[in-house]
């Protein structure tokens, strides 16, 4: 049995350049994963089929499942005739706009790279997992990107820049397609900010990061659920902090560069609210191998 761990992310930029003609939108961001993770576990199985078990009762383990889905496109896609058990132990709130399902199937493709020896690299398989969805490729690396395109195009950023990052996630189901499709006209950027906050990563300036993030599907999404507007200003108060929101939302976070700030920022938040999670910037993938323990 082997295990690959499936990192969240947050967004530290986000921009919407327009919407495109094939539906989705252009965008250029700035990705960044985070520790709160899922574990994906792989094991061959004795028939020829994909069999997915999990701890969390409210994601599909059929073939809704991103990570089944990453599973048989690698079989079929390597034309390997062969059953896999997966077993997902879920730990990233569920359409969250923390990418854990995407997550999830960037980890089953480098899984299954394993499993099977196959020795594809992870441009390959960040290749295939853009056909799962638009965050799966950078999902396959972790760390830190600029992602363009629809997300699949990335350039991939080093820099040794470490924040806590608080995550506060209210308890609203919120679907990425309705957020893009709730942007005007007037929501798209011209000049987008990926570039400055990459520098500012760099530098590791984190008044400057603190000041760049920002996200143009906020908007969208507190227009939408007004409760999600609402909870942010009842954290910002509480925390006398910039809030922002990852993704299509709605889960918000605040960034410290201390654990002492963070500590305190988590505790006043743990006193008036549940779904309160405490994590931290990672590097890449290939960074954190060494973590993991190869097989069983
Ligand atoms: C908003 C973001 C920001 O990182 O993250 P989440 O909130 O999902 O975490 C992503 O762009 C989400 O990526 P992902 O969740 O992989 O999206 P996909 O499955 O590819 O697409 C779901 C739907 O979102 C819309 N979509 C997605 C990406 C994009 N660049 N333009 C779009 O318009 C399309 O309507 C698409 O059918
Ligand atoms: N392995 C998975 N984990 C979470 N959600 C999944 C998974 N597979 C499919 N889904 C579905 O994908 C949708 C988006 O989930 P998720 O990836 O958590 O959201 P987001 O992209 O906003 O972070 C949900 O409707 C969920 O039912």
């Amino acid at each position: 049995m082997l295990l690959e761990r499936a990192y969240a992310k947050v967004n530290l930029t986000l921009d919407v350049l327009h919407r495109r003609p094939d539906g989705y939108h252009e965008v250029d961001m700035v990705m960044q994963s985070i520790d709160l993770s899922d574990l994906v576990w792989l094991e061959r199985h004795p028939e020829d089929r994909i069999v997915l078990e999990s701890n969390a009762t409210y994601v599909p383990t059929d073939d809704r499942n991103l990570a089944v889905q990453a599973a048989k496109l690698f079989l079929r896609r390597t034309e390997i005739s062969a059953g896999v058990h997966i077993n997902l132990e879920k730990n990233i709130p569920v359409a969250a706009g923390l990418a854990g399902g995407s997550s999830d199937a960037a980890a089953t493709l480098r899984g299954m790279n394993r499993l099977f020896g196959t020795g594809l690299s992870f441009d390959e398989l960040a290749e295939m997992g853009a056909e799962i969805g638009s965050d799966v490729p950078f999902c396959v690396y972790g760390g830190t990107a600029i992602a363009r395109g629809r997300g699949e195009q990335l350039t991939r950023v080093e820099h040794r820049c470490h924040m806590y990052v608080l995550l506060i996630h209210p308890r609203v189901f919120v679907s990425t397609a309705d957020i893009y499709k709730g942007l005007r006209p007037g929501d798209f950027t011209v000049r987008p900010t990926s570039e400055q906050m990459v520098t500012a990563l760099v530098n590791d300036d984190v008044d400057v990061i603190s000041r760049l993030v920002s996200n143009k599907l906020q908007p969208v999404t507190f227009g939408i659920y007004p409760e999600v507007m609402q909870l942010s200003e009842k954290v910002e108060a509480v925390t006398r902090h910039p809030v922002h929101m990852s993704g299509s939302g709605p889960t918000l976070f605040l960034l410290a560069p201390t654990i002492q700030q963070a500590n305190r920022m988590y505790n006043a938040l743990r006193g008036i609210m549940r779904d309160v999670y405490f994590s931290q910037f990672v590097g890449n993938v290939s960074s954190l191998t060494s973590l993991q323990p190869k097989s069983e």
